[in-house]
């Protein structure tokens, strides 16, 4: 009996040291003196029936599978023999000591801990997540040789373990085992072998302009490595020493192994609302020098981009641990100022940090230029060339981080600037060629115009003399999706307009001459200049996307300015059963007005207006137009193009511009004008000097 609780221990204590290393399920055979079915027994007793590092949170974890709901009470859990407690007394009260410091030093608060069963605690890794509940499962052996835990947070899932034995050091990683954790190390400017700077090196701060003062406030020192000197960065928490950095002559870095992440100058920004975050120690150094103490740097340096990842929660975003681990501080700070390198890491690591901090809480500088071409890179640079006047005047200058979205007028002042001096370009609008409408009505790029009347009224053709005016006056080019006109027609009455004269000789011509042979042969040289077609080869109806795409294409390739759609029921319209009409034609209209701002490109939208029961011959309204009102509330300016009728009410050949709406007073005003329509050459003329008709 006696030999078979020697074996016990034994195989206890050996059980431990298996525990450490092995993710397998750990069963244990035993040599003889065991007979089999005490070896049975004793191997039912002791197997160890969970991965220390078990992949889920299953009732594999349960140790001597004793526990039917997964936690363990003291009754059930096996305890050592009695004098074997006595005979262990010491080595008892060792691993006490030693497992308690392991998980200590791993943040754990064990105090209130018993070995044997499972304790619920506070997972120093992941802090229970927002609602900070106790997710961490520790359980810690009944003789206290080791230590295994799990945190039941699914986003955490930290899982490790640690044994009683002197040399060994606890192992923990996350479940998929990549992101492992580096193990704290206790260190000490003593225990590092640190230094205090010896002069050459003081002297190579001052020709960075960084004074003895600064140094020793911040603790720099040096480390001999053989014959080698290289200058030691001192990271400290509280005041303790928590990491140390090297850099030696050849700008080499290197960290303490199993050191604390945290920002380099922490201890500087415990009570300051404003914190400044620089690349490197040497910027943080410089930043003294220019007044600001409250200054901190990254200790990594910069990514080389900016991930394009969605952020990877805390406990996984392993290359910015530092900035969790220093959370307490930054949480405080209502001002962020981003003073990173000005290349391209640098700003990758401003946006990095931004992402994580809050956009709205940061701030970025601007390094001075250093020449024509280049701007200074950090603020130690700025130092050096500038001075500490000027590293100043750049954090005071800081501008607030840019917000996707967000902006101020400050932000657009360039735009702003060229409207006011008029160096956009058709700043008032491009005059329609006639003069009736100067007031009323120009042609700004970027707007939308709505262009409205019953069936007949001319709509059509004045919107084609209008583009030929504009050709003219300032060779602007047009995307067409007419899909009312045959190519071949829409050809001819726009030519008739471009060359004046018909196209054939017709009734409608009368005595008028055709355009000769010549003249059109220039005149599709000029129709191909000029116009692009949008159209559906298919018998399909296009749906404004579509439209708006090729458009798009037309302005990138051919440099149009304009785009006209005529008419809108041409289009296909069909919307989810869901949608009303009005949804839709809002929709719509926002997808054309946004192209024409993007491109800007105007936007001539046709739209009939719904049946008119009780019309009596006049100019329909705005709001007649079929589908919604958006319509009207949408456009920059509303047109309704008329023409009477009535021989009794005044000449047939006049046409009737009802300027319904214009947005930009710059553009035009509200009114009416009258046109002259010549049906031979399908020109729209001013009343007081009709041109001439060419013979
Ligand atoms: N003031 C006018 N006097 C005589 N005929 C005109 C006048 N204005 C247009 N027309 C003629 O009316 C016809 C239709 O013109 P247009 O296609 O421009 O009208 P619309 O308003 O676009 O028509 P719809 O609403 O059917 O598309 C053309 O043959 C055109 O020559």
């Amino acid at each position: 009996m006696r030999l078979l609780y020697r074996s016990l221990y034994k195989l206890s204590s050996s059980l431990s040291s298996v525990f450490m290393g092995s993710k397998q399920l750990c069963k244990f055979t035993f040599s003889s003196p065991l007979t089999h079915s005490s070896r049975r027994q004793l191997s039912d007793t002791y197997r160890i029936p969970f991965s220390v590092l078990p992949s889920k949170p299953t009732s594999r974890i349960r140790p001597f599978c004793l526990k039917t709901n997964g936690y363990l009470t003291h009754a059930n859990v096996p305890r050592p023999p009695a004098f074997l407690e006595d005979a262990n007394e010491k080595s008892y009260t060792n691993n006490i000591r030693i497992i308690k410091q392991r998980l200590e030093e791993l943040d754990m608060d064990i105090d209130i801990c018993k070995p044997g069963q499972y304790n619920h605690l506070l997972c120093p890794m992941c802090k229970g997540g927002d609602s900070e509940e106790k997710t961490l499962s520790l359980f810690i052996n009944v003789d206290w040789s080791s230590a295994v835990w799990l945190c039941f947070r699914g986003k955490c899932g930290w899982k490790g373990s640690t044994m009683a034995t002197a040399g060994s050091t606890p192992s923990y990683e996350t479940p998929n085992h990549i992101d492992k954790v580096k193990i704290k190390r206790e260190i000490t400017v003593e225990s590092l072998n640190l230094e205090p700077l010896c002069d050459e090196l003081v002297g190579y701060f001052a020709e960075r302009l960084i004074t003895r003062e600064t140094l020793q406030r911040n603790a720099v020192m040096q480390k001999s490595y053989g014959d080698q000197i290289v200058i030691a960065f001192t990271y400290w928490r509280n005041g303790v020493l928590v990491s140390c950095k090297y850099r030696d002559i050849n700008k080499k870095f290197w960290q303490e192994a199993n050191t604390e992440k945290v920002f380099y100058g922490l201890d500087d920004i415990t009570e300051t609302d404003d914190i400044i975050i620089v690349e490197g120690e040497m910027d943080k150094l410089a930043m003294e020098e220019a007044g600001f103490t409250n200054c901190v740097s990254v200790p990594d340096g910069a990514p080389a981009v900016v991930s394009l990842k969605e952020l990877p929660p805390e406990e996984k975003d392993l290359k910015y641990q530092y900035l969790w681990n220093c959370r307490e501080y930054l949480k405080k700070a209502s001002r962020i100022i981003l003073a990173t390198d000005g290349d391209n890491p640098g700003q990758a690591l401003a946006e990095e940090l931004a992402r994580r901090l809050g956009r709205e809480r940061c701030w970025r500088v601007r390094w001075p230029k250093k020449n024509d071409v280049d701007h200074f890179k950090d603020a130690n640079e700025v130092l050096m060339y500038l001075g500490p006047d000027a590293l100043k005047e750049v954090i005071e200058n800081a501008e607030l981080y840019p917000i996707r979205g967000l902006f101020s007028f400050g932000d657009y002042f360039d735009e702003i600037n060229a409207y006011y001096h008029r160096t956009l370009g058709y700043e008032f609008g491009v005059p329609t060629g006639w003069g009736a409408l100067n007031e009323l009505y120009n042609v700004v790029p970027g707007e939308l115009t709505i262009v409205t009347g019953v069936p007949n009224s001319g709509k059509s053709e004045w919107i084609d003399a209008l583009l030929c005016n504009l050709n003219e006056s300032v060779d602007w080019k047009f995307a067409l999706c007419s899909m009312e006109n045959k190519v071949r027609e829409h050809a001819r009455k726009l030519l008739e307009k471009h060359i004046k004269k018909p196209f054939f000789n017709a009734r409608y011509g009368g005595s008028a001459e055709r355009m000769s042979i010549e003249e059109f042969e220039q005149g599709k040289q000029w129709l191909s200049d000029t116009f692009y077609l949008i159209r559906c080869e298919d018998d399909s109806l296009p749906n404004v996307k579509w439209v708006l795409d090729l458009a798009k294409a037309a302005v990138l390739r051919h440099g149009v300015r304009g785009l006209v759609i005529d008419p809108y029921n041409e289009l296909d319209h069909q919307r989810p059963v869901s949608q009303t009409e009005t949804e839709y034609v809002s929709q719509m209209l926002t997808k054309v007005k946004r192209f024409a701002q993007h491109h800007s490109c105007h936007v001539w939208f046709v739209a009939h207006p719904r049946q008119l029961h009780h019309w009596v011959g006049g100019p329909p309204n705005l709001y007649d137009i079929s589908g919604s009102a958006h319509f009207i509330n949408k456009c920059d300016n509303g047109i309704v193009i008329h023409r009477n009728r009535d021989p009794e009410a005044g000449p047939l050949d006049q046409v009737q511009v009802c300027v319904r709406k214009v947005r930009n007073k710059v553009a035009g005003t509200v009114g009416e004008a009258f046109l002259l329509y010549d049906r031979v050459t399908g020109q729209f003329m001013d009343i007081k000097e009709p041109p001439p008709r060419k013979k």
